[in-house]
């Protein structure tokens, strides 16, 4: 058993685990529980100027900042990617992700497909994509109500938008449905925990197999 437990010790490249859907699907929820279940993954929390909903905290679900705040961001150079969704700007900041991501640290993205467009193109070999769709628009509608936090202008929106962002679905590596919240949970994980598998993330491997063959 010796051998196999120091094979769980390999070093390994992080990744960068990409969620979207269309507004109300459900990558919000997906996100924390994969947060919750998982050590070795952490957010990547966006900087917004959208004005945070009920329960949200600062720091935590988003940066909240003003028009202002974010304009010097841009300026600065300090996203990675940024975006207009909704009537609002958001971006990811730089932060310390590439650093990290050679020392195994994996990071969660709830980001739209403009994001993940933009992502790809700066470091395509770290990101991972899925896309969650909703099982019905009728219950994308109910989830969004649901939900209760947005006006139902708010909730109008999105519905409507929500054809334009399921149209992006082919340009993601896996999709899953969101129907039963916890199976779809289960797909979400079997794809993360194979990505981290692929071979050329496992820097680990090249020492190891060298010893193994003597
Ligand atoms: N490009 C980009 N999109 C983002 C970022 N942060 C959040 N989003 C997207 O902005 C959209 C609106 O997010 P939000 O207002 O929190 O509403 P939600 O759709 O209910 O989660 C979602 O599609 C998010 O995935 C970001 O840093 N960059
Ligand atoms: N599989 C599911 N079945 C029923 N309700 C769900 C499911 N997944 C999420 N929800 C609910 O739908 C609403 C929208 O989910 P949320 O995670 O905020 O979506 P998003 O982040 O994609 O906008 C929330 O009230 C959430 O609890």
């Amino acid at each position: 058993m010796g051998d196999f437990q120091s094979t769980d010790k390999l070093a390994r490249r992080g990744l960068l685990f990409i969620l979207s859907s269309p507004s109300g699907a459900g990558k919000t929820t997906l996100s924390q529980m994969l947060l919750k279940a998982d050590e070795e993954i952490k957010l990547s929390v966006s900087a917004t100027t959208r004005p945070p909903r009920p329960g949200e905290q600062d720091g935590v679900h988003y940066h909240f900042v003003s028009d202002a705040q974010f304009d010097r961001m841009v300026e600065e150079d300090d996203f990675y990617e940024w975006a207009h969704v909704f009537n609002h700007r958001y971006g990811t900041p730089k932060g310390a992700i590439r650093e990290a991501l050679k020392d195994g640290q994996d990071f969660l993205f709830d980001i739209d497909w403009q994001g993940t467009q933009q992502l790809k193109q700066k470091d395509d070999q770290d990101v991972v994509t899925v896309f969650v769709l909703p099982p019905s628009l009728d219950e994308l509608r109910r989830r969004l109500e649901s939900r209760a936090q947005d006006s139902s202008d708010v909730i109008d929106d999105r519905m409507e938008r929500a054809r334009a962002e399921i149209s992006h679905w082919a340009e993601y590596d896996y999709v899953v449905v969101n129907d039963s919240v916890d199976e779809c949970f289960d797909r979400v994980r079997e794809v993360l925990d194979a990505e981290r598998m692929k071979r050329t993330r496992q820097t680990g491997l090249i020492p190891f197999v060298r010893e193994l063959m003597g």
